[in-house]
């Protein structure tokens, strides 16, 4: 039988990989590893790269065994989720992963001006219902501008085409360089990406998403530091599999 919750909570306590900063801790304790993540934690000088919403962390630790040259953090708000990826880490003697228990809301709070190179967003929730809430909304762009180098690159793979729509009109309206896009990365792989960990690190949603035959999109661009983000004001069919139609009031088939 799998371990429950409260055993994997009170492991995590004394993992030395994992930080746990839920907003009533963050909110009367500073943060000190702010800007001193290489420093204090990873002991090089090596880029950061961070994944957002990394549910069991596939992807900070597929990537991290991969690239031991590269700094890897998994931030989720789930602890029984990052449970799996910290203790695998620290299974493997992975010294160039870590894990941040917190809101991506408040992320700026951890990571000082041109601390972290890429950001990965693997299967975010689209949110349908709510701009903000999009982890590639202006609001959150706006944060992570805070701590991502100027031009650094952020990832998005998802199977939802709501959330990737949203996204690429995001991306088109602000003008940010595109470095690629597919929206079938498996059935129409393109050629730069054969070989890639893109196709062989499949997250636990990922793998779940595409037992149901859904096809998985990729968009990979670069945020620059300069210029106002504005939000699309275009109207996005929904993702007809997701819980969208289950709310009381709405009959809706598009959202913006
Ligand atoms: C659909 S799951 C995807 C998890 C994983 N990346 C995967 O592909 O299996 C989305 C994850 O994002 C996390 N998440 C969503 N919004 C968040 C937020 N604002 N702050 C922290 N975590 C968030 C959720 O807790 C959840 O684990």
């Amino acid at each position: 039988m799998g371990k429950g919750k409260l055993a994997k909570f009170a492991e995590m306590k004394a993992m030395s990989n994992v930080f746990e900063y839920p907003f009533s801790v963050i909110d009367n304790v500073p943060f000190d590893m702010k800007g001193h993540w290489r420093e204090q934690y990873f002991h090089n000088d090596n880029p950061i790269v961070l994944e957002l919403g990394c549910g069991k962390g596939e992807y900070t630790v597929g990537l991290g065994k991969l690239f031991p040259d590269v700094n890897f953090i998994g931030v989720d708000i789930k602890g029984a989720r990052m449970w799996t990826g910290a203790k695998l880490a620290l299974e493997d003697g992975m010294t160039n992963v870590a894990f941040l228990r917190t809101s991506i809301e408040i992320i700026d709070r951890f990571f000082a001006e041109d601390e972290v190179q890429e950001i990965w967003l693997t299967f975010s929730d689209p949110q349908m219902k709510n701009p903000r809430k999009r982890l590639t909304s202006t609001y959150f762009m706006e944060r992570y501008r805070r701590f991502l180098v100027d031009g650094g690159l952020v990832h998005l793979k998802t199977d939802s085409n709501f959330l990737f729509t949203y996204t690429r009109l995001m991306v088109e309206k602000n003008q940010l360089p595109v470095d690629m896009c597919t929206e079938d990365l498996y059935h129409a792989t393109p050629a730069a990406l054969v070989g890639t960990p893109l196709l062989t690190i499949q997250t636990y949603y990922e793998k779940m998403w595409m037992e149901r035959g859904l096809n998985i999109r990729y968009l990979r661009f670069h945020l620059p530091k300069q210029g106002t983000l504005v939000e699309p004001e275009v109207e996005i069919p929904l993702d007809e599999y997701r819980s969208y139609h289950r709310s009381k009031r709405s009959s809706k088939e598009t959202a913006r």
